[in-house]
């Protein structure tokens, strides 16, 4: 039955004039024509945490220009300020807030703690730093970080030498000793569960006495780009540093470069916004979008279509429309787990199945996203599968209620999609999309009254 997308709602529980909130929930926007919206979004969660690290690490000062501000950049910012280094707003040169300027600790000093709150980035990139730092560093989070995995982090570092009391459990909260070096050397690791233990020991591999060269094996190696980006950065700041053809990387010791680095818009938070076009079948546009990035969220010029939009660049404006009717898709989507959630929302509301696979590393996001999504899209009347690796959706009339959000930002913007074109859908924190983009009910708000 073809799902009914930008037509006034027969019955809208609240009526034209609806609220913001209903009981503290977010009162999804409905979207009562196609969209026509132009939108610029804030600097790149992944591009501003490698930065905010590499500058902390570097042999001289670095400016940020346009980094992101939200709760993942928040909590690196003071984590690496408990470790000494200096992080200064200075005059913005983008729309959304302050440049940083980073000036370097003469030695970095543990003896602190750090709230890992539940990013990803900072749980796994600060651990390598605090080991070159003098005295123990203890890393704690959210309730749901607790639960994330970190054994390879852990296991990694103590095969380098870094002493790590964990209570032998493997996960937050546990401390890092350290004494202010690491050998560095040869080392292998099962990064299958995330990119990012690959990335956290990279970027503070120059710093090892030893440089590093390491190797992934295990089953799936998921987020390619995430990697890629990191080895980019490196580079950038006159690091040796190189991918193998087979899961293998390699970083020589060697000073890393201050730096004067112009952050990109966030491509994967911009994953929302062009969902709107595809499933009001309109049109929005994002400015500043790069020529060239290692962001994986450039791969939604090449998925969307997929579903039957049209994507054209003019410069650095990027614009989605959406067909008649959204198709639906087959794909393998472990380059760009992260983009999944905004994916999945598109797909039940297409006019045909989908499945969605290679994205079982998921589960150890914010949330298990692949039992969130299941979940919250059934409740709505959906008929979502879970796949050992993946989503088998196949699309239903979807009805109003309340959308969970599991602490998830991509989870609550998921459910925003879902309620453009679906009556009387309440998003539970809202609040939670501060995590990378706190701006987000005001963008969204903005987009439907047509952006900029
Ligand atoms: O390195 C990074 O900045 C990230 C890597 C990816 O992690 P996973 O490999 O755990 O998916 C991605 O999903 C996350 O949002 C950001
Ligand atoms: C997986 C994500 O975040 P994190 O950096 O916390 O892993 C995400 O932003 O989708």
């Amino acid at each position: 039955m073809p799902v009914s997308r930008y037509s006034k709602p027969e019955f809208n529980p609240y009526g034209d004039d609806a609220p913001i909130t209903v009981d503290e929930h977010w009162v999804a926007p409905r979207a009562t024509a196609p969209l026509d919206a132009t939108l610029s979004l804030p600097g790149s969660k992944s591009l501003t945490n490698r930065e905010l690290v590499l500058s902390a690490l570097a042999s001289g000062p670095s400016v940020l220009r346009a980094p992101l501000h939200s709760r993942d950049t928040d909590l690196m910012i003071e984590a690496l300020r408990s470790l000494g280094t200096t992080v200064s707003p200075v005059e913005g040169t983008g729309e959304y807030g302050a440049d940083l300027e980073i000036t370097p600790a003469e030695e970095l000093i543990g003896s602190t703690t750090i709230d890992c709150g539940l990013a990803g980035t900072v749980m796994r990139f600060l651990p390598p730093v605090a080991a070159l730092a003098l005295g123990p560093t203890t890393f704690d989070g959210d309730e749901g970080a607790r639960r994330r995995p970190m054994a390879t982090t852990i296991t990694s570092l103590r095969a380098l030498g870094v002493d790590i009391g964990d209570d032998g459990r493997a996960a937050l909260p546990f401390t890092v000793h350290g004494f202010g070096r690491v050998a560095g050397g040869s080392l292998t690791i099962d990064a299958s569960a995330s990119s990012q233990f690959v990335s956290g020991l990279l970027l503070s591999a120059a710093r090892f006495d030893d440089g590093l060269e390491l190797r992934h094996s295990g089953a799936r190696l998921p987020s390619q780009p995430h990697i890629d980006m990191t080895i980019a950065a490196l580079r950038a700041r006159g690091v040796d540093a190189e991918s193998g053809d087979d899961g293998s990387w390699s970083v020589r010791a060697g000073a890393i470069a201050g730096a004067e680095v112009a952050i990109e818009p966030d491509l994967s938070n911009a994953a929302p916004f062009l969902a709107a076009a595809v499933v009001t079948g309109g049109r929005v546009t994002i400015t500043g979008w790069p020529e060239s990035t290692t962001q994986v969220g450039a791969d939604l010029a090449d998925i969307l279509p997929l579903f039957g939009a049209t994507v054209e660049r003019d410069g650095d404006r990027l614009t989605v429309t959406g067909g008649d009717t959204v198709r639906g898709i087959s794909i393998d989507l472990s380059t760009g787990g992260e983009l999944a959630p905004a994916i999945v929302a598109i797909a039940a509301l297409a006019a045909e199945p989908s499945e969605i696979t290679g994205i079982g590393h998921i589960r150890h996001h914010e949330t298990d996203r692949l039992a969130a999504l299941a979940t919250e899209i059934n409740n709505l009347g959906g008929a979502v599968v879970e796949l050992p690796d993946g989503l088998a959706i196949t699309p239903q009339p979807l009805h109003g209620g309340l959308w969970s959000s599991y602490a998830d930002h991509r989870m609550a913007t998921a459910g925003a999609i879902i309620g453009l074109v679906t009556d009387g859908v309440l998003i539970e924190d809202i609040a939670t999309t501060a995590k990378t983009l706190p701006q987000f009910p005001e963008l969204w708000r903005g987009m439907l009254a047509g952006g900029l």
